[in-house]
């Protein structure tokens, strides 16, 4: 099924795409304001982690970009369960609100199911309510009608947009997280999709034999470069999900590191930078969840 590949990977350009995605929202939005209806997205950040910080203010640059409003909680790192709660109820009696995350990790000791139940499922823009991930389960055909897991999406759309067809490729996900690989098997294995996935952790025992089985690697492990080159099938895509923060022995500097590996370029047909892939196509893909709740609700009412 693999064409041979002899050359350097071609690079799944998660900027570039994002940004096509985003010029589409835009007019979207820009229809939806038309008809009197402005999208909102509601952020609740608890402390103040640098990543955390820094993502939540990149998804209100985002909003700003294709004319979605924004609502900022902020909420110190002593916040108390009852206060998250508080917070979470505002915003699902909000009518500004169309849909709203809560950026994770919360601080140690808050009960984070307990946050992401509360989220009323139809403003849950991150789609990683029970209510939403059970729907993934149930209908696994047909239209979707609820919203999806950001990352997992973002992985689908960087692919199918760069005309990789996943419909019967094998594909090798590395990493069992809710945000990332365990819900990203079952968007897979929708019938629109219809790829047969294997899904490694680290209870998997012999993982180079799973990811050199398959035309398509997701490494979402965040273990820093544990997907080597020789592991990897020649030609098989490679989709570098997993971050993880190192410090540049050369610089001295942090810096991100991927899943992947140096070398694996030279093997893979297509690869995803990191930074630069999968990441900045999640943060659109946030976008597209909050213009299809608007429109579900301007069709709904
Ligand atoms: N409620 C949620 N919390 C978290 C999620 C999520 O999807 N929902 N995912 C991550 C953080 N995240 C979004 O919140 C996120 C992480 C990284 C990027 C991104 O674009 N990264 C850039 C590099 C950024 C840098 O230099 O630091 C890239 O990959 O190019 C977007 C979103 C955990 N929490």
């Amino acid at each position: 099924m693999r064409a041979p590949w002899d050359g350097a990977a071609r690079v799944l350009d998660g900027k570039a795409t994002a940004a096509a995605l985003k010029a589409e929202l835009a007019e979207r939005v820009a229809a939806l304001r038309q008809r009197g209806i402005t999208p909102g997205l509601g952020t609740v950040l608890v402390g103040e982690d640098p990543g955390s910080v820094k993502y939540v203010a990149g998804k209100h640059a985002d909003c700003a970009e294709v004319g979605i409003e924004s609502i900022r909680v902020d909420l110190p790192a002593t916040a108390t369960q009852a206060e998250i709660e508080a917070a979470i109820d505002r915003l699902n009696a909000d009518p500004a609100c169309t849909g709203y995350i809560v950026q994770l990790p919360l601080p140690a000791g808050i009960d984070t199911n307990a946050i992401l139940e509360r989220v009323d499922p139809d403003k849950d823009a991150d789609g990683l309510h029970p209510t939403n991930l059970g729907r993934l389960v149930l209908r696994g055909t047909g239209p979707i009608t609820s919203p999806l897991p950001c990352t997992p999406r973002a992985c689908i759309e960087l692919v199918t947009r760069h005309g990789i067809d996943l419909a019967g490729k094998n594909v090798c996900v590395i990493g069992r997280g809710v945000t990332v690989g365990r819900s990203i098997g079952l968007l897979l294995m929708r019938k629109d999709v219809n790829a047969t996935v294997d899904v490694c952790h680290t209870g998997t025992v012999d993982l180079a034999a799973h990811v050199r089985r398959a035309d398509v690697v997701i490494a979402a492990a965040g273990s820093a470069g544990i997907i080597t080159a020789d592991m990897v099938a020649p030609g098989a895509v490679v989709l570098d999900v997993g971050v993880s923060r190192v410090v540049d022995p050369e610089t001295g500097k942090g810096r991100i590191m991927g899943d992947v590996a140096d070398g694996v370029d030279q093997v893979a047909a297509w690869l995803s930078p990191n930074p630069g892939g999968v990441g900045p196509m999640t943060r659109a893909l946030l976008l597209a969840n909050v213009v299809e709740i608007a429109e579900r609700n301007a069709t709904d009412s």
